[in-house]
């Protein structure tokens, strides 16, 4: 399990993290959210072991993670930590980037290792190019299977999926995290993206002002936004009357007391996001089909 008791630091003045606490089990996917800004990455790198904490401790079961004053290289064996920068070595293939750490002295099973973790990554047409010749999202990938090489106990991502295009990202996503759960290997993942948490993470957890604001499953945070700043991160919503409703729970309907005027509507895919002022605000209401531009609507709140 790992485990942050009061953790608390800054960079120079700014206090970025303040007596921050919470658990993770083996196996368990934790989804980290937040605005941009508000900690995410820090929090990750302070769980690896880049920086020294102000205040607090970290444990991974037993052994507590230290930081640079305490250690000459960073990092744990049991850890590895996918960055937003890579850090791949570019003028080498695929192929060895990820095999880089396995050992050469079993080189069947280096070789089928590899193989397995190229196509979790759906890589296999790359698996001689050199690195420096990959897109990003490419290069996103090869550094996922690189940090699984090895079979860590935990797996720290940050925006794992960020620069993959949309055609890979769902089938990318069920076979790193379906492969994480099969291995037991514990997962934080921080993300801006709901696809990755919705449908993958066991817990989530929200930062913001230094403090985690909510931490529940991500079922109920999404049934039962109590911020904005949460219900935000899932879809569209509107605050009424002081109760946060998403904007797929209000409907137009022939005749109510609640009365708005059309601003825009949008095409979202299965439906229409239409934008209108009601009580001198602006309020999003999905509907079936577009509506004219200053057409007076009803519409109705459903709980
Ligand atoms: N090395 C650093 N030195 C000083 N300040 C930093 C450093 N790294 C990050 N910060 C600041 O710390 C705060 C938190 O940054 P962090 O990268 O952890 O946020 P984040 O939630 O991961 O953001 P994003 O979603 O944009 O990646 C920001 O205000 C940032 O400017």
């Amino acid at each position: 399990m790992l485990q942050i008791k009061k953790l608390s630091f800054s960079y120079a003045k700014d206090i970025i993290l303040k007596d921050i606490n919470f658990s993770v089990n083996s196996g368990e996917n934790l989804a980290i959210i937040g605005e941009s800004g508000s900690g995410k990455s820090t929090l990750l790198k302070l769980i690896f072991g880049e920086y020294d904490l102000e205040q607090g401790q970290i444990f991974w079961k037993n052994t507590e993670i230290l930081g640079p004053k305490h250690n000459l290289v960073v990092g744990y064996d049991f850890m590895k930590y996918v960055s937003q920068e890579f850090d791949l070595m570019p003028y080498t293939s695929v192929e060895n980037n990820i095999g880089k750490h396995l050992s050469r002295f079993y080189p069947e099973e280096k070789e089928q290792r590899t193989k397995e973790l190229i196509k979790i990554v759906e890589l296999e047409d790359f698996a001689t190019t050199k690195v420096k010749n990959l897109s990003g999202g490419q290069k996103q990938r090869v550094a996922i299977a690189r940090a699984l090489a090895k079979e860590p106990e935990i797996l720290l991502l940050d925006e794992p999926f960020s620069h993959i295009d949309n055609f890979k990202k769902q089938s990318l996503r069920r076979n790193v995290f379906n492969y994480l759960k099969t291995k037991n290997i514990s997962c934080i993942v921080a993300t801006h993206d709901k696809n990755d948490v919705l449908g993958f993470a066991d817990e989530m957890l929200v930062l913001n002002n230094q403090k985690i604001i909510a931490k529940d499953n991500p079922q109920s945070l999404y049934k039962n936004p109590k911020l904005p700043l949460i219900a935000s991160f899932f879809e569209e919503f509107n605050v009424i009357n002081n109760k946060i409703y998403y904007a797929r729970q209000l409907k137009i309907i022939e005749h109510s007391n609640l009365k708005a005027t059309v601003k825009q509507s949008y095409f979202n895919g299965n439906s229409w996001l239409i934008e209108a002022e009601y009580n001198k605000a602006i309020i999003y209401i999905i509907n079936s089909k577009p509506v004219n531009k200053e057409e007076e609507i009803y519409f109705k709140v459903l709980d």
